[in-house]
């Protein structure tokens, strides 16, 4: 007999849910599993609203948002929910690249990924349920460490994270284009999500063309108005880890101009303290030819990348025995 495909969980479900969860938080955790069980929502359609929600601090402000630490009364699941009024969108001409946003960001699931749980709107306004990333924006982060910029191993396990989570984003045709630590989120637990998908495109096959991006991080060819794939995406994490081990981005300059030259004679200047290991990655991201950069899986098994990640694993440990588990990200 054919089995149908369980989508949802059930309550029988949860012994092995449970499984992985440390003892101390098995009893929380079911308690809210089963709550979230007994929604309307779970599994069948519904029609979200303010309702749902209770409104509680403001976590920050974007151009056309205000972002809410929020509550679901039912469950009391706690999300970031980002609130933007239709009318500011409309006169920012943004309402399309707001869709595609929600489109693209609904449908990726992934660890280092922003996760888009729901969203709905009223007259007025459209409302984004956010998983919480609590650190904040990483650029934050970088601009308050020492020098403003991180140590190697913080910077390795910052640069597989972000190529893990584009390698997903290709595997489902989509190309990011606005990799930036402004773009970037942190979780208390010292993990990256990546949001911020109003620039990225879904790529049925095509090359494009449009020119997008933040400045620092353009890669020649879009800097030439060339057609271009997802490979552009490359160029930029490799441009975000020079700016994690440095401080700034490699092309900075004070006028475009400027920019645009260092980029397209890929003018790289590599600071002494810089190790051997990073330079060679950073300088294999940063290739002209497209075809030239390496892979995102290349990334995440270079010695540098995992040489990195295994240091940072030690440092957190040393982080959390002298600090406790809620400040291991402060800086
Ligand atoms: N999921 C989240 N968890 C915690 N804080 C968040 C979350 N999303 C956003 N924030 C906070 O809210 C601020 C504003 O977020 P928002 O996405 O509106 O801004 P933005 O990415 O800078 O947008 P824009 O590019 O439109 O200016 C962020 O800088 C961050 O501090």
């Amino acid at each position: 007999m054919a089995h149908s495909r369980v989508k949802h969980a059930t309550r029988n479900h949860l012994p092995h849910l449970m499984s992985n969860v440390p003892q101390e938080c098995q009893a929380p955790i079911k308690t809210m599993c089963l709550k979230m069980m007994s929604h309307d929502a779970y599994g069948k359609p519904y029609e979200w609203s303010s309702r749902d929600f209770e409104m509680g601090a403001h976590l920050g402000r974007g151009k056309f948002g205000r972002v809410y630490l929020a509550r679901e009364r039912h469950s009391q699941y706690l999300v970031a929910m980002k609130v933007m009024f239709k009318e500011e969108l409309r006169k920012g001409n943004v309402q399309r690249q707001v869709l595609r946003e929600i489109e693209i960001q609904s449908r990726l699931k992934h660890p280092n990924i922003l996760r888009l749980l729901t969203w709905f709107h009223d007259e007025t306004r459209i409302y984004l349920a956010l998983e919480i990333a609590s650190e904040g924006e990483l650029f934050k982060h970088l601009r308050s460490a020492p020098n403003h910029r991180f140590d190697e191993p913080r910077s390795a396990k910052y640069t597989y994270q972000v190529a893990n989570a584009l390698n997903y984003c290709h595997l489902n045709n989509v190309i990011h284009r606005d990799l930036k630590p402004e773009n970037i989120l942190l979780t208390s637990t010292d993990d990256l999500k990546l949001a911020d998908f109003g620039w990225s495109a879904h790529t049925p096959n095509n090359k494009r063309r449009t020119l997008c991006g933040t400045l620092d991080y353009l890669p020649p060819e879009m800097v030439d108005g060339q057609t271009y794939d997802d490979s552009v995406d490359q160029w930029c994490l490799g441009v975000l880890c020079y700016e994690f081990l440095v401080g700034n981005a490699p092309f900075e300059s004070n006028n475009t101009d400027n920019t645009y030259m260092k980029i397209r004679r890929l003018q790289i200047h590599y600071p002494s303290h810089l190790s051997q290991g990073s330079k060679e990655l950073i300088g294999l991201l940063l290739r002209k030819k497209e075809q030239g950069r390496l892979s995102l899986v290349e990334v995440m098994t270079h010695p540098w990348v995992k040489d990195g990640m295994a240091k940072r694993a030690i440092q957190l440990q040393q982080l959390i025995n002298e600090r406790g588990k809620e400040n291991v990200v402060k800086n």
